[in-house]
């Protein structure tokens, strides 16, 4: 067997996601004994199916359903569409049932992570939207608790559901200083209760 692993499971458009999913990444890999695992979803098609190469052309390579049933827990990161999870990771989930028949994902730990480009536009609300599936899996939900001060600190992203971005500066995919530390505090916390349901 290797080593566990955090599953850090995104979709990422413009790119915001995927630079949180590499401090998310570095919280993972600070803990000793478990590693991250960095993964995105396609895009889906807006009239059918799509088909995609299996490697993507930039970026993190493409999730399986196999990553998924074999993680030790999860991070799961969607840019903040209409309030809810973006299309491409929902698709992903969808195809996720026969881990729930079979029970793969029940007691092991799960986060999420977000963006938006309003401050009131649903970072709380998306991070919400992702926690229903995960607990029809049977994961146990991980917030940030408020020992980490960036959460009282913070003038843009973070929240106790999750970390969070406000992509609204002009260069969106800059985090700030406490929406890095937030993230990184998000892996760290994700690894060290994957290491401790393990038990
Ligand atoms: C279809 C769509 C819907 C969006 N809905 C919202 C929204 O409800 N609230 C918000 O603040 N931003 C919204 N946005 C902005 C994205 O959440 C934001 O740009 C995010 O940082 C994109 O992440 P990415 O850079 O990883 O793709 C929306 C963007 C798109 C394309």
């Amino acid at each position: 067997m290797g080593t566990p692993y955090v599953l850090i499971l995104f979709y990422s458009k413009h790119g915001s996601i995927a630079e949180m999913a590499k401090h998310i990444a570095r919280g993972v890999n600070s803990v000793g004994g478990i590693e991250a695992k960095v993964r995105q979803v396609p895009n889906v098609s807006e009239t059918c199916e799509a088909t995609t190469p299996e490697i993507p052309d930039e970026g993190s390579p493409y999730a399986t359903l196999d990553e998924l049933a074999e993680c030790s827990g999860l991070a799961l990161g969607s840019p903040s569409y209409f309030g809810t999870i973006a299309a491409p990771l929902k698709h992903f989930i969808d195809q996720t049932s026969m881990l729930w028949l079979t029970g793969r994902l029940i007691d092991k730990p799960a986060c999420g992570f977000t963006s938006a480009s309003s401050m009131h536009g649903g970072h709380e609300q998306c991070l919400h939207s992702m926690m229903t599936p995960l607990l029809h899996h049977g994961m146990v939900w991980t917030g940030l608790p408020y020992n980490n001060k960036a959460l009282l600190s913070t003038t843009a992203g973070g929240t106790p559901y999750g970390a969070s971005h406000l992509a609204s500066n002009t260069d969106e995919h800059q985090l700030t200083n406490d929406e890095k530390s937030l993230c990184e505090a998000q892996g760290k916390r994700i690894a060290e209760m994957a290491i401790k349901l393990a038990k």
